[in-house]
C-alpha cells in the first residue's frame, strides 16, 4: 500500500492515468482544487448517458476544507472519498466525511488498485443514476424531496443487483405497494408479482392459500389448485400486512423460506419453490417481537434489508408534483389544469393523515367539482374539506406559548433566540442530523447554519449542560 501523507494532490496523476485504463473519463474539479491538504477530481464513466457527475476526493487530511469541498461536490455529485493519509483516519473522522455528503469512502490502496476500486464503484452509480432517470422509476413513483429521492434510490439499488428480501415499513397510503411492484420491475426475475394480503388469511383458508391443496384434499376441494408458495416460483412473493399473519403461518412461512420446498395440502409429495420475499407492514414489527406476536427469526429473515417510505408531512416538497401527477391521471388528454395560488397554498397546508392517498382523494374531490376553463379555485374545494383549511399563522398555541415566555419575563432576545433554536432542533431531528437538508429547509446557508449550532453548544458546554 502507498501512503500519501503529504496530500492526496499527489495521487492524482496516478489516479487519472489508472483510470484511463479502465475507461473512465477524469477531469480536474478546477475550484476544488486550490483546497490545501485535498485533491479532488471528478469522473465519469465513459458509458454514462447521465449529466449528473461522479466527484472523487482524495483527502490528505480531513480539516474543515476537505469536508467543505465535499459539501459542495456533493450538492450536484456522487462523491467518493478517499483516505491518503499516512495513517488510517479515526473512525469519527471518517464519520464526518459521510456526514458531509460522501456516498462511499476508500482507503487509498496503491493507483491500480484504488482505480479498480473507483471504477467499479462509478459504473454502479452510472447504472443507478440511468435506472433512477428510466421510466420504469419515473413513470409512476413521484417525489423531487431529497428524503423522497434517498428512499427510492436505495430500493433501486437493492432491487437491481441483490436478490435481498425487503421489509417496507411505514404509515398507510405511503407507497409501500407501488415500491413493492417497483422491485419486481426491476428484480429482473422472470417470474410473476404474487400478492398475498395477510389480512384476509382466515384460519380455515390459510393453508390453502400459501400452499395450495390436492382435489378432494378437504370438503369444498373440487380442483387441485395452485397456492401463492408456488405461484411465485420463479417470481417474488409480497406478503402485504405481513404484521398480521398468525403466529402458526409465521412458522410455516419461515420453514418454507428455510428449506424451498413445501406440500401442498392433502400431499406427501415435496415441491421446490424458489422466489424473492418482500414484505409491507405498517406495524412495529420490533415491538410485536417484544410483546411475543412476531417471531424474532422471522424477522430476521424478512428484514435482510429494511425501507421506510415517510409520511408526506416529512417531504412537503413531495406535494405540488404529486398532486400535478394525479391530475395528469385525472385529466390525460391534458386540457391545463392550473392551480391557483389559494388552492396551492390550501393544498401545502393541509394535513394528510393518510398520506398519498389521502392526497390523491382530496385532489379528486377537488378536481370532480371543477368545471370549464380557467384553473381551479379555492371555491372548488368541496364545503366538507374547508375544514381542513389550516389556520392562519402565528396561531392560538403559538400566541399562548409566547405569551407564557413574556409572563415569565423573558426578554425579547431570549425568546427570539428560543424560538429560533427550537425550529434549528426540530428540522434537524426530522433531517436525521443532515446540515445541509437542514440549512435549506429553514432558508440559510449551510454555513451560517452550522455557525449557530457551534454557538449553541458553546453556550451549553459554558452553561455546563
Ligand atoms: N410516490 C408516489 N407517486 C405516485 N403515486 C403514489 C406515490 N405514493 C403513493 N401513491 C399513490 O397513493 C396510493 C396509495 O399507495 P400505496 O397503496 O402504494 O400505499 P401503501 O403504503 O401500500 O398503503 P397501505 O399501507 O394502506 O396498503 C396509490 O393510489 C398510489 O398510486
Amino acid at each position: 500500500m502507498q501512503a500519501l501523507g503529504q496530500g492526496g494532490a499527489k495521487a492524482v496523476p496516478a489516479l487519472r492515468a489508472a483510470l484511463g485504463n479502465a475507461g473512465v473519463a477524469v477531469r480536474d474539479a478546477g475550484a476544488a482544487l486550490s483546497a490545501s491538504k485535498s485533491a479532488s477530481i471528478s469522473a465519469s464513466s465513459s458509458t454514462s448517458t447521465c449529466t449528473s457527475g461522479f466527484g472523487v476526493v482524495l483527502c490528505g487530511a480531513c480539516d474543515g476544507t476537505v469536508l467543505q469541498t465535499i459539501q459542495d461536490l456533493a450538492l450536484h455529485a456522487a462523491v467518493l472519498a478517499i483516505d491518503c493519509t499516512a495513517e488510517p483516519l479515526p473512525s469519527d473522522t471518517m464519520w464526518a466525511l459521510l456526514d458531509a455528503g460522501a456516498t462511499d469512502l476508500l482507503p487509498w490502496s496503491g493507483a491500480e488498485l484504488c482505480a479498480q476500486q473507483v471504477a467499479a464503484r462509478l459504473q454502479r452509480w452510472d447504472a443507478l443514476q440511468t435506472l433512477m432517470a428510466s421510466n420504469a422509476v419515473q413513470g409512476c413513483l413521484v417525489g423531487c424531496s431529497a428524503a423522497w429521492r434517498a428512499l427510492v434510490q436505495g430500493v433501486v439499488e437493492v432491487a437491481a443487483f441483490t436478490q435481498s428480501p425487503v421489509l417496507i415499513t411505514g404509515e398507510t397510503g405511503t407507497g409501500k405497494d407501488l415500491i413493492a411492484q417497483l422491485i419486481h420491475r426491476l428484480s429482473g426475475t422472470p417470474g410473476e408479482l404474487t400478492v398475498l394480503d395477510c389480512t384476509t388469511l382466515s384460519p380455515e383458508l390459510a393453508g390453502s392459500e400459501l400452499f395450495g391443496h390436492e382435489r378432494g384434499a378437504f370438503t369444498g376441494a373440487v380442483n387441485a389448485r395452485d397456492g401463492a408458495f408456488a405461484l411465485a416460483d420463479g417470481g417474488i412473493l409480497f406478503l402485504d400486512e405481513v404484521g398480521e399473519l398468525p403466529l402458526s403461518l409465521q412458522a410455516q412461512l419461515l420453514r418454507v423460506i428455510q428449506e424451498g420446498k413445501f406440500k401442498r395440502v392433502g400431499s406427501n409429495q415435496w415441491q421446490p419453490t424458489r422466489f424473492r420475499l418482500v414484505c409491507a407492514t405498517n406495524r412495529d414489527l420490533e415491538a410485536d417481537i417484544a410483546t411475543g406476536a412476531f417471531r424474532a427469526d422471522l424477522y430476521y429473515r424478512i428484514a435482510a434489508w429494511r425501507c421506510r417510505p415517510p409520511p408526506l408531512r416529512e417531504r412537503q416538497a413531495d406535494i405540488l408534483p404529486l398532486v400535478d401527477h394525479f391530475l395528469r391521471q385525472f385529466d390525460p388528454k391534458g386540457q391545463g389544469c392550473r392551480l391557483d395560488g389559494a388552492v396551492r397554498d390550501y393544498l401545502l397546508t393541509r394535513d394528510y393523515k393518510g398520506n398519498v392517498r389521502d392526497l390523491r382523494q382530496t385532489v379528486a374531490r377537488i378536481w370532480y367539482r371543477h368545471t370549464g376553463p380557467g384553473p381551479i379555485t379555492i371555491g372548488d374545494v368541496p364545503p366538507d374539506e374547508r375544514l381542513h383549511h389550516a389556520p392562519a399563522w402565528p396561531d392560538a398555541p403559538f400566541r399562548d406559548a409566547i405569551r407564557h415566555a413574556v409572563d415569565r419575563g423573558m426578554s425579547l432576545a431570549r425568546i427570539g433566540q428560543a424560538a429560533a433554536d427550537t425550529a434549528i432542533q426540530l428540522v434537524l431531528e426530522q433531517e436525521d442530523d443532515n446540515n445541509q437538508r437542514a440549512a435549506q429547509r429553514l432558508g440559510v446557508t449551510d454555513r451560517a447554519l452550522q455557525i449557530r449550532r457551534k454557538a449553541a453548544r458553546e453556550v451549553d458546554a459554558g452553561s455546563g449542560l
